[in-house]
């Protein structure tokens, strides 16, 4: 049977009336970037991309280090979605402000906000980066887009979609019609279909959190991790497996594949931070892509997606993954909550 390319699928889905042509293209454009990105991040230790942007002391609005392949994937996918001519305004992890199509450039109606590369500390190592984004309708009447544009809650996302930089580069995308994975065909320069309509399995033993901030975890998210460690012996009734990427992306696209539970929840180590998962270009297209897919997210007590985000790079805990495992964890919370009231 003929491979189904990207573009083939996205046309079909036009047909069916999934989405609009501006959408389609929006979406092809934001793919040509991701393959720039995923030529730059390949070229490793050869390309001179490894290591932080500019003297160590290249800070982004987070207050975390930029690598210069952040700022590589930054510049972009800015540069290749202002040519686009389907967008409004662009926001990033890595700019403190949404910046609108500039004067002289094509606009249109959507929104695009990204992470440009997820999982930077990984880029030193050669592991697994992805990109993480998010579309959204410009509300009707808005000129000049700015940051108050972009503040609807997930659940009106129009597309959402990561694409990974592991031993293949795949995209997985959601137009709110199923989660679906592309694999890049590098002679061909192609996306292609290889998995239609994932599913994840609605119950698993496998579980994603980085246990060396248990200690600074709230009770319930203690409660609930001892009960999982404590296996075949403890109330669960069974052994769970732990994977750790530490790239969002990567922990995702292993529970898009073979379902389990990622967790980034509340700590104290900082009081001052929702934890450490931004929501409007992590949380948001990730819980869109699982829901999809037939999992679930939450924050540990509501669904992401109904969230109303306050601020472009506000964070939010994290629960995500096989549908019945997030609602075990997340009853931890609320169970904890109510005997607390
Ligand atoms: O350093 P930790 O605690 O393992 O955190 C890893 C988490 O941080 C992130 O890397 C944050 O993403 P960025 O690299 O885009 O800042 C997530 O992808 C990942 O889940
Ligand atoms: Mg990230
Ligand atoms: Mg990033």
């Amino acid at each position: 049977m003929a491979s189904i390319s990207l573009t083939r699928h996205l046309i079909e889905a036009q047909r069916q009336g999934q989405l609009t042509p501006d959408l389609q293209l929006l979406l092809e454009v934001v793919a040509r970037a991701c393959k720039r990105i995923s030529v730059a991040v390949g070229k490793g230790a050869l390309g001179g991309v490894l290591g932080e942007a500019g003297q160590g002391d290249s800070i982004n609005v987070q207050g975390e280090a930029q690598k210069k392949l952040d700022v590589i994937s930054n510049d972009i996918l800015l540069e290749a979605n202002a040519w686009g001519g389907h967008l409004a305004a662009c926001a990033s992890e890595e700019m403190e402000h949404s910046q609108p199509i500039p004067d002289g450039f094509p606009r249109g109606n959507y929104l695009l906000v990204f992470d440009p590369l997820d999982g930077s500390s990984n880029i030193d190592i050669n592991a697994s980066v992805g990109t993480i984004f998010s579309v959204l309708r410009c509300p009707d009447g808005v000129t000049a887009a700015g940051d108050a544009d972009f503040l609807q809650p997930g659940r009106t996302q129009v597309a959402a979609g990561y694409c990974l930089y592991g031993p293949s580069t795949m995209l997985v995308l959601t137009i709110g019609h199923g989660t679906h994975a592309f694999t890049l065909d590098r002679e061909q320069g192609s996306f292609v279909l290889t998995k239609a309509d994932l599913r994840i399995p609605q119950e698993t033993r496998e579980f994603a959190v980085n246990m060396s901030n248990q200690r600074h975890w709230e009770p319930p998210m203690q409660a609930y991790v001892d009960d999982l460690l404590a296996g075949t012996s403890g109330p669960r009734g069974k052994d769970f497996n732990m994977r750790w990427v530490a790239a969002m992306v990567g922990d995702v696209h292993r529970i898009l594949t073979r379902g389990g539970i990622f967790i980034y929840p509340w700590d104290a180590k900082d009081p001052g931070k929702p934890g450490k998962l931004r929501l409007m270009y992590e949380a948001n297209p990730m819980a869109m892509l699982v829901e999809q897919a037939g999992g679930a997210a939450t924050t540990g007590r509501e669904r992401i997606l109904d969230l109303q985000p306050t601020s472009l790079h506000q964070r939010v805990p994290v629960f995500l993954g096989s549908k019945d495992e997030v609602d075990a964890a997340t009853r931890y919370h609320l169970q904890h909550d109510g005997a607390a009231a």
